[in-house]
């Protein structure tokens, strides 16, 4: 039993986050997937949706075994109980595969790090990505 770990913010769910999860449940038979702390996401707006309605959303989703809702202070918590055999990142998130790859050799975790494809829009008007549909919804009901 090959176990997968994808993560991230997935506020507002779109077609490019159900290629990423769905890229990252092939590498494996199982797929969890961390959902992080609004209170963790500082690298862009805060979510609209609050942690649980963004975990839900994800566990619904046929690719995903298993959503968890992220730990507040070490993002290595949820690791060590997933114990996966890989962990895939998003094709432009900016964590840094060598970084990570080294905490968990420090932290005696054995696992693999990857990275996801992109997906490329299909029709003109797709939007892959939440800022994106943010910007629309602001544009078009505000
Ligand atoms: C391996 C890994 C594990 C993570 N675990 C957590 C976690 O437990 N809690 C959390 O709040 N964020 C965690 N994060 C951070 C977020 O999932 C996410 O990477 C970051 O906020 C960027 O989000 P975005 O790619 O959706 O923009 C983790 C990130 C990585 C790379
Ligand atoms: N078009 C896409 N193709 C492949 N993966 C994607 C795509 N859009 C998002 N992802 C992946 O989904 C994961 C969660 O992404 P995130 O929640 O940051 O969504 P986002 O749409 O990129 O958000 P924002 O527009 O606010 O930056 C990340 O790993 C990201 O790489």
């Amino acid at each position: 039993m090959r176990r997968v770990i994808a993560q991230g913010t997935f506020d507002i769910l779109h077609p490019g986050h159900v290629h990423y999860l769905s890229d990252a449940a092939s590498l494996g038979d199982e797929l969890h997937v961390i959902i992080a702390r609004g209170e963790n996401v500082t690298h862009k707006p805060t979510p609209i949706l609050d942690d649980r309605q963004r975990r839900d959303m994800v566990a619904a989703l046929d690719v995903v075994d298993e959503a968890h809702l992220g730990h507040a202070d070490d993002i290595f918590v949820p690791i060590e109980e997933i114990d996966p055999d890989v962990i895939v990142l998003g094709y432009d998130q900016h964590h840094d595969e060598a970084g990570i790859k080294a905490t968990l050799d420090a932290r005696g975790i054995d696992c693999e790090v990857t990275r996801a494809t992109p997906r490329e829009q299909r029709h003109d008007d797709e939007l892959l990505s939440t800022g994106r549909i943010i910007d629309r919804i602001v544009e078009r009901r505000c």
